[in-house]
């Protein structure tokens, strides 16, 4: 039996004459298949047996994310691509680093062929990114270099470029699931990546008066000043950042009530109490861009128009020391004389009222600009124009007070690190109460050495100093209200919105 079995058992010899014809037979109808049939035939061909040959019942369903629709950027690519970056796993063991020029920040992706398992309400999903090589067009004209994935292949050249895109893999049934709740949490994720990523740009808008071929100024604007930073009564701080939130959350009521989606705002008070520290504030927390305006190089309403056109949504415009570059004849009969000071000189000649200006930008804005804020300072208020000051205006007046004991708290934390109480501290503050000093002039005090018992010593000398000097100054003069010891009204932060 065994013997017999033996000689029924192919020969090596057969074996390989057998594999040689079969590959002949193969090249054959490889070159035939490649020589008689057009491109597109073939191409039919192979994806018809691809189809067939594919097992049935996958139970996975696979989203792909282009890097690009056509020519245009894929915004659900990038959304995934920011998204992931906060899923990358403990042990992934290939990471990609990016940073461009302007930016500060590096990024850390996950890279080619690094899988990531995330969950979305139990829902097991599998994160994949993908890069193909560039193919190029084979020198022989002939085989099979087609890109079977769809997409970019350039049936012209034979030429497909190179193609990023990043997978999403996850049992079919929770197909609607996904689509309808993972995918718009993604976007919304990234949306907030993005904004936290922000550098906030300051644009100084007199550089865009050349005409459309005038060199853009704008900056990084790198002003440390936050909330958290503001020497400031908490309650006014506190009001002004849910002035601001309330803001952003009412697009639909702006429309619903037919206005611009804009707020005003009048910053008040002496020079070195904090308006420019407060813009920025707003700036860094909104991650809003400036736009600085100067009224003094504006010719009128044309170039004014011209101007506001460049400025994009999302930002603030900012327009300082109103009392200084601007006549602000507001109404017809106000004349400088009516101005409470006989000296003071308007910087040029009005074009437009401060109140026409407001009513122009709110109806270019009414039509063209989305969450637009613009805030006017000023250290005079009493100069203004009555008609900027009459409710609807200006929505918001904020007064920036002299530095009181609270605040000299916040800036004892931020300049000396010094946190709760201090030996030296009640004598300061009994200082700052009794006199009117700006958290401008304690910033400087405080910035002049690293030894805390050095600067707050040099800060008592610098509030002796400045009492002497004010009494000295003011013996026999005769007194102001606030002189007369009405400085708490000086230092009252006052919001009225
Ligand atoms: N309220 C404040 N909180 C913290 N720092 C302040 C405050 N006010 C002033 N400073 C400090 O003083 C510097 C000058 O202040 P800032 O330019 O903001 O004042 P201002 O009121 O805009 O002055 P001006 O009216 O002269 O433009 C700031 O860079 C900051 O260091």
């Amino acid at each position: 039996m065994a013997s017999r079995s033996f000689t029924e058992m192919p020969t090596a010899s057969s074996l390989l004459s057998a594999y040689a014809s079969m590959s002949t037979s193969i090249m054959l109808f490889r070159t035939m298949f490649n020589q008689l049939f057009p491109r597109e035939l073939q191409r039919y061909v192979v994806d018809a047996v691809r189809f067939y040959w594919k097992p049935k019942s996958s139970k996975k369903l696979t989203l792909v994310f282009d890097e690009k629709d056509g020519m245009v950027p894929n915004h659900m690519y990038d959304a995934a691509e920011a998204f992931l970056c906060t899923r990358i796993n403990p042990d992934s063991e290939r990471l990609r680093i990016t940073k461009s020029v302007k930016e500060n920040h590096i990024n850390i992706k996950f890279a080619e062929s690094e899988e990531i398992v995330d969950s979305f309400e139990g829902i097991p999903v599998t994160w994949k990114y993908v890069r193909q090589e560039a193919k190029s067009k084979p020198s022989g004209g002939g085989g099979d270099n087609y890109n079977y994935g769809g997409g970019n292949s350039s049936s012209s050249g034979g030429y497909s470029p190179e193609r990023k895109y990043i997978e999403l893999r996850f049992d079919k049934v929770h197909k609607e699931k996904i689509i309808s709740s993972y995918l718009p949490i993604i976007i919304q994720k990234s949306k907030e990546l993005e904004n936290d990523k922000k550098v906030v740009k300051l644009h100084n808008l007199q550089s865009y008066s050349n005409g459309p071929g005038g060199s853009k100024e704008s900056v990084n604007l790198d002003h440390p000043s936050t909330f958290d930073t503001l020497a400031m009564d908490p309650m006014m701080k506190k009001a002004i950042i849910d002035d601001l939130d309330l803001f952003l959350k009412r697009r639909d009521f702006y429309k619903r009530v037919g206005k611009a989606w804009k707020r005003g705002y009048l910053l008040y008070g002496p020079p070195g109490t904090g308006k420019s520290s407060l813009i920025a504030a707003i700036a860094n927390y909104l991650k809003f861009d400036i736009y600085d305006l100067q009224l003094t190089n504006i010719g009128g309403d044309s170039s004014l128009k011209k101007l506001m056109l460049r400025t994009s949504n999302r930002s603030i415009l900012v327009i300082e020391d109103i009392d200084c570059t601007i006549q602000l004849p507001g109404r017809k009969g106000i004349t400088t004389s009516t101005l409470p000071d006989p000296h003071y000189k308007p910087a040029r000649d009005p074009q437009f009222s401060l109140s026409g200006l407001l009513n122009f930008i709110d109806g270019l804005w009414s039509c063209c600009g989305d969450e637009r804020i613009i805030i006017f300072t000023t250290n005079h208020k009493e100069r203004l124009d009555p008609a900027l000051l009459r409710p609807g205006r200006m929505d918001v007046h904020i007064h920036m007070s002299y530095l009181t004991p609270d605040g000299f708290n916040t800036l004892a934390a931020n300049y000396l690190n010094i946190h709760d109480h201090h030996w030296r501290f009640r004598e300061i503050k009994e200082l700052i109460e009794c006199k009117n000093v700006t958290p401008a002039e304690v910033a400087e005090e405080l910035m002049k050495s690293d030894n805390v018992e050095v600067v707050l010593e040099g800060l008592v000398n610098f509030l002796k100093r400045k009492r002497i000097e004010e009494d000295e100054n003011h013996a026999g003069n005769e007194r102001t209200d606030v002189e007369n010891g009405d400085i708490h009204e000086a230092k009252k932060a006052k919001i009225i919105s």
